[in-house]
């Protein structure tokens, strides 16, 4: 489903404007509010990466996505992937993803090359995304949408779950009260008979959230998880994003365009432009690197007068 013009508008105007980005956060999203490991903030670099990407290059026709891209990610992390317009934030989540091949370069996931999985066992391995767009089964309830993110695990026959019999009805009952938990756990419960397309776009994010997380997975990929969304459902989802990621250990890697709340969000941000890694730092160093004011201006900033991202 297309995005609301208002939103694109809303997400091109945080991409450029360094106030947005600049600004003030809310408190809930204040990064000091984040869990500590031994006086170390989740996901330092101290244990051995969950995700890394070595090389990493994708070309479409003579249109180069990605360029000799290196990225580790650590367990419980949350890392962004921001860059301007076209600058191949796609393209990466959907290498990680295994959507696309990438031409050149390896992609390891706990040290095992995607490239001996094929991408339909991406789930087994415990890896699960959300989509740009929404990619829900709208005429189904939220209940039946986020246990559909169980139905790689399920093992009984065709059979057995067309006639309720044996393994599938446990299976079942496994399914349905895990899918609970989750909408509980993401105060979706109240609407958990209601019919995914009859909810408000906010919540239809959230519900894809939640059937992404039912997995409990070790890598969860967020594909903008809050385009389209008022500030204040940003601000709450940024919230569950974090609540997920401490609740199930999973590590985060998303990509998102308002750079304002993925600045709150993550432990650390990539920035890419023109298909390159241009960053690759916490929030604060980020925010003053002048590589990356540059990209989201597209100018030289010599006489900024200290205005950051
Ligand atoms: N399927 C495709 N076919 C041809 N070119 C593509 C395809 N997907 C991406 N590209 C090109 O690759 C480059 C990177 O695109 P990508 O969509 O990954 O960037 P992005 O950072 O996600 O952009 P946006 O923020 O606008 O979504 C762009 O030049 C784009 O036009």
């Amino acid at each position: 489903m297309p995005l609301p013009s208002y939103a694109l508008g809303a997400m091109k105007a945080s991409v450029y404007a360094p106030e947005v980005l600049a600004r003030g956060l809310p408190s809930a999203l204040r990064r000091e509010q984040q869990p500590e490991r031994n006086g170390e903030p989740t996901g330092s670099a101290a244990a051995a990466p969950l995700l890394s990407l070595q090389g990493i290059g994708l070309s479409f026709g003579g249109v180069v996505a990605l360029a000799d891209i290196d990225l580790s990610v650590h367990p419980g992390e949350i890392r962004a992937i921001i860059g301007p317009n076209g600058a191949g934030k796609s393209s990466l989540i959907n290498v990680i993803s295994g959507v696309y091949q990438p031409d050149r370069g390896h992609v390891l996931l706990d040290g095992t090359s995607y490239a001996q999985v094929p991408t339909q066992r991406l789930a087994h391995l415990g890896v699960a995304r959300t989509f740009q767009n929404l990619a829900l089964f709208k005429g189904l309830s939220v209940l039946d949408n986020v246990a559909s993110g169980l139905a790689y695990k399920i093992r009984s026959n065709f059979a057995g779950q067309v006639l309720g019999m044996g393994r599938s009805r446990g299976e079942q009952r496994d399914t349905l009260s895990r899918a609970d938990q989750i909408l509980e756990f993401l105060d979706l419960a109240a609407v958990r008979d209601r019919l995914v397309g009859t909810l408000p776009y906010g919540l239809q994010k959230r519900v894809e959230l939640a059937r992404a997380l039912v997995a409990e997975p070790r890598l969860l990929l967020l594909d903008e998880p809050m385009a389209g969304m008022t500030a204040s459902e940003k601000s709450e989802m940024a919230g569950f994003v974090r609540a997920a990621r401490d609740r199930f250990a999973t590590t985060v890697v998303l990509i998102e365009h308002d750079v304002g709340v993925v600045m709150g969000l993550s432990d650390r941000i990539a920035v890419l432009d023109y298909g390159r890694k241009i960053a690759d730092a916490t929030p604060d160093e980020v925010r003053n690197d002048q590589r990356v004011i540059d990209a989201y201006l597209g100018v030289a900033s010599d006489n900024e007068d200290g205005a950051g991202i």
